[in-house]
């Protein structure tokens, strides 16, 4: 018996740590997305798993965007790039959305600390994570996303448009905003337990 697979047949190693693609979303389509942020549908952030507010980790305001008729073009294009990245570097059991697509907001001050996006409980379903960039890089300091890989931190692309895709079990951050305003559209694309 060898040591290599031997239950079974080589797979591909395409495993990236987060993956980008940039131009998907219009400068109009960022436009109208940014039109549905809506005040009276704003609700201070949670952690996820923990429905008390913990001040020291996370600061932002969330909305989240309804699938209906007029938004399926958005749940489409993203569930559309989540399943190419998904054929191409991870071949995790994807079963889709199961969580309405988070809309973001960090003013200054704003950030959300260390943490991964998978847990205990209805967030160890999540498999893959997508940020959207809303926001022109010129309009805001600070609020990088980055990841914690090795012991190395590396900073996501900012241009407005981009998608970012990673595993849920990697570890992110928003470091904190200095100025200006950065918004995000945040999804989670879940499936059953791995195995
Ligand atoms: O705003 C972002 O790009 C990421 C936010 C985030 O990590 C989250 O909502 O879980
Ligand atoms: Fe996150």
């Amino acid at each position: 018996m060898s040591i290599n697979y031997s239950f079974g047949l080589p797979l591909k190693h395409n495993f990236a740590e987060y993956v980008y693609y940039q131009g998907l979303f219009l400068p109009h389509e960022i436009d109208n997305i940014l039109s549905f942020w809506d005040d009276d549908k704003t609700i201070k952030a949670t952690v996820a798993g923990e429905s008390e507010y913990r001040d020291e980790l996370r600061k932002s305001s969330v909305m989240f965007i309804e699938n209906s008729k007029d938004n399926d073009w958005i749940y489409n294009k993203l569930a559309g790039l989540a399943v190419n990245c998904n054929n191409e570097r991870y071949w995790f059991d994807l079963l889709g959305f199961h969580q309405e697509l988070q809309l973001t907001r960090y003013s200054t001050g704003d950030f959300f600390e260390w943490h991964l996006d998978f847990g205990a409980g209805e967030i160890s379903a999540r498999k893959l994570s997508m940020t959207i960039q809303l926001s022109d890089p010129n309009d805001y300091e600070g609020g990088d996303l980055q990841f914690m890989i090795n012991q190395n931190i590396v900073n996501a692309p900012r241009e407005k448009g981009t998608v970012i895709i990673f595993p849920s079990f990697i570890m992110h951050r928003v470091t904190p905003i200095t100025k200006g305003t950065r918004q995000s559209i945040v999804g989670w694309v879940s499936g059953p337990p791995y195995r």
